[in-house]
């Protein structure tokens, strides 16, 4: 089943020359992770606001063609209604936080506070991210004293209370170590397996290879390449639009030239390694 639909859809910012988005087309799923990748300016943050009602909804300027979530126009969808539906995690931790709430506890709760929540279910709500997340120890906290890493943690807390079915997430570990990045990606993952659509910018893209079922190349504001991860990941015309292979795929390019090619191009470090094995017989 479809979740969001995008049909012929350009977009200009207000006061802007030239279109942000052109002509894109495409058929999203529920329950899949999308992963969209573009070199910097590609118009990976727009289509993200695009994705999530934003245009036009809070974004004025020239849209064209249509977006349908979960088949009705996004021009028809209640703005309020919308943030209910879809779940959004900037890049920057450090504007993720609203910094009207003094414990990290009330930081989670305040979406559903919003929702007019009984107080009893929002207690329990709130317990159970926290416990599902491994957060007990930050609770207490302010969360405007908390690290990048611990803040980004808690918006996806705030996220997973809110039990959005889309989850858009824009560049969430840029500006975090390994260490808080593979807590994050951890956190992603869970997310995938309660069945949540998600669309994700990142520009790693190793971690697009392990996470995403298909994958969306953008350039100059239009889709250039788009399917399934494997086939877009072992595609070397990536290089041309600005974007890096995955290590696992130029090490399977590397092989191939010294005439020790694998069976298939391997996109992931856990491919290589299996493909290795069998080569060799253990
Ligand atoms: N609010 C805005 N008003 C006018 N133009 C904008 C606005 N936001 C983005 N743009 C322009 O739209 C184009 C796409 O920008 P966008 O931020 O979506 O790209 P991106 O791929 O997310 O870039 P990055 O990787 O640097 O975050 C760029 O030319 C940018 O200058």
């Amino acid at each position: 089943m479809n979740c969001i639909s995008v049909k012929n859809v350009s977009y200009k910012y207000p006061y802007t020359e030239g279109f942000a988005l052109k002509e894109l087309n495409y058929e999203f799923e529920k329950g899949k992770c999308y992963g969209i990748i573009g070199a910097n300016g590609s118009g990976k943050t727009t289509f993200c606001n695009l994705l999530r009602g934003m245009i036009p909804h809070f974004f004025e300027g020239e849209l064209t063609g249509d977006v349908f979530i979960e088949e009705t126009d996004v021009r028809n969808w209640d703005s309020n209604l919308l943030s209910t539906k879809i779940g959004y995690i900037f890049q920057n931790p450090f504007t993720q936080i609203s910094g009207i709430k003094e414990t990290v506890f009330e930081e989670i709760a305040l979406g559903l506070e919003n929702l007019g929540m009984e107080k009893e279910a929002l207690i329990d709500r709130v317990i159970e991210v926290v416990k599902l997340l491994k957060l007990e120890q930050l609770i207490k906290k302010n969360p405007n004293n908390l690290s990048g890493g611990q803040k980004q943690r808690v918006a996806f807390a705030s996220i997973i209370a809110m039990n959005n079915d889309i989850i858009v997430i824009d560049e969430p570990t840029s500006q975090l170590d390994p260490e808080s990045t593979a807590e994050i990606f951890s956190i992603i993952n869970l997310l995938r397996n309660q069945g949540k659509t998600i669309f994700l910018v990142e520009h790693k893209v190793d971690l697009i290879a392990e996470y995403s079922d298909e994958v969306i190349v953008l350039k100059d504001g239009q889709i250039t390449l788009s399917g399934s991860t494997q086939e877009v990941l072992s595609n070397m015309d990536l290089l041309q639009m600005g974007v890096m292979l995955p290590q696992a795929s130029m090490l399977s390019y590397d092989m191939q030239k010294a005439n020790k090619q694998l069976d298939s191009i391997a996109i992931t470090k856990s491919q290589v390694i299996e493909q290795i094995k069998q080569r060799v017989g253990v």
